[in-house]
């Protein structure tokens, strides 16, 4: 990492304003996967071992700039005070007297947690007064959330404007693991592209089609590729928007030799739930009132056979909705493939990574991101605004 790290600056007696990505899968309020908090502990220990005053912050889903309250980083405290092996102040608001008291009173090597960032309007808007206030707590700035730092929100970037700013420990390790991966990329390089992101993702593929050997595309991102051809997709997730794109995409990598992977066939249901009635289906047979929800048998043959002969998989986003088990068999499958690969892989994003753990397959990747939005747009070679506002070393 050219950015200096947290290793490079005295942070002793100096309250510390960490921003991480503790955005983790939640099943009726409890955390199903740790893995972004376990990866930030390496950061979080070495500054209590400097003696350093530690002040957490970290977005937590999507609520919109409003206080939701089941969107709390609660738990997240609970589960991470479990791993520190000590105690973890948290507080009720992210800003404000009743925060900044807190912060003033953390004896070296304590930790505070903020409550989550995103309850402000301010926070996605990058908005300067909000970023000052975050800076009003603290002496110092570390941006250890890789899995945010493609996005210049108020606590990733903002706060950079008027704090020193350095990257943590995972910052740096993720940059130079994804770094060496992608700088000469091994061919065939397979990149697998799925998840409920739709809007965010479609983006990406242009420019993963100037670099990649073959993009295999699934979960919630497929039916837009589907309908852009013509094909019913029932209720399926759909970016109406970007249908043109879509279809421009296909073409793209017919003109440029681009392997470019849709599903053959798909498992569809009536219901969002476990005991919903299913049917694997054609492309061209979803019924109008029912959904995508996960790939099919066939479909998890011919992508499983792309990805084993790689020499460089880097996938971001389930194959379907994985978390109810009748729906999971395409991720197992892609996640199974991916372990099995003569190849390097890299696994990106809070599910993707939740969903490698579900199936005790992580261990058998070489890497897991805790970005999967990020690691894409780091791997496209675009700058990422938490890591550009970081000072040089
Ligand atoms: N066909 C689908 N329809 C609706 N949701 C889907 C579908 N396929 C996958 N998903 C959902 O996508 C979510 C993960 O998407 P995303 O956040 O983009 O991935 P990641 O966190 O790995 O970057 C999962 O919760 C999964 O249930
Ligand atoms: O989960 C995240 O991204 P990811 O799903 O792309 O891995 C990050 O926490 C960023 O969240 P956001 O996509 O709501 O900005």
């Amino acid at each position: 990492m050219n950015k200096k790290s947290v290793r490079d600056i005295d942070v002793a007696g100096k309250k510390v304003f960490v921003r991480v990505d503790f955005n983790v899968p939640l099943e009726n309020g409890a955390i199903t996967d740790d893995t972004r908090i376990r990866e930030t502990l390496p950061t979080i220990n070495y500054l209590i071992e400097k003696g350093a005053k530690v002040i957490l912050a970290s977005h937590l889903g999507r609520p919109n700039g409003e206080f939701v309250d089941s969107l709390r980083l609660t738990p997240v405290a609970a589960r991470l005070s479990e791993l520190l092996g000590k105690p973890v102040a948290k507080a009720d608001e992210a800003v404000g007297d009743a925060v900044k008291a807190k912060a003033d009173v953390l004896n070296n090597g304590d930790v505070l947690l903020l409550e989550n960032v995103r309850f402000y309007p301010g926070e996605e808007k990058n908005d300067p007064e909000l970023a000052k206030q975050f800076a009003a707590l603290a002496d110092v700035f570390v941006n250890d959330a890789f899995g945010a730092a493609h996005r210049a929100h108020a606590s990733t970037e903002g706060i950079a404007h008027f704090l020193p700013a350095v990257g943590g420990l995972l910052m740096e390790k993720e940059l130079d693991v994804l770094g060496k991966a992608l700088r000469n990329p091994e061919r065939p390089f397979t990149a697998i592209v799925g998840g409920s992101k739709v809007k965010d993702k479609i983006g990406v593929i242009e420019n993963l089609l100037k670099i990649a050997d073959n993009i295999i595309i699934g979960g919630g991102l497929s039916y837009t590729f589907l309908k852009a051809q013509g094909y019913e997709i029932g209720k399926s997730l759909l970016d109406k928007d970007r249908l043109e794109l879509s279809l421009s995409f296909i073409e793209k990598a017919k003109e440029s030799g681009v392997n470019f992977l849709l599903p053959v066939d798909i498992v569809v249901t009536d219901d969002f739930s476990a005991d919903a009635n299913t049917q694997i289906v054609g492309i061209d047979g979803i019924p109008a009132d029912w959904e995508g929800i996960d790939i099919g048998p066939k479909t998890r043959e011919i992508y499983a056979d792309v990805i084993k002969s790689s020499k460089l998989v880097v996938w971001n986003g389930p194959m379907g909705v994985f978390e109810i088990e009748p729906f999971s068999h395409g991720t197992r499958a892609v996640a199974q493939a991916c372990a099995e690969a003569e190849g390097y892989t890299v696994i990106g994003g809070g599910d993707s990574a939740a969903a490698a753990e579900k199936f005790g397959l992580a261990d058998k990747m070489d890497h897991i991101s805790t970005g999967g939005g990020a690691s894409l747009e780091f791997m496209e070679g675009k700058a990422l605004p938490g890591v550009v506002a970081l000072q040089d070393k």
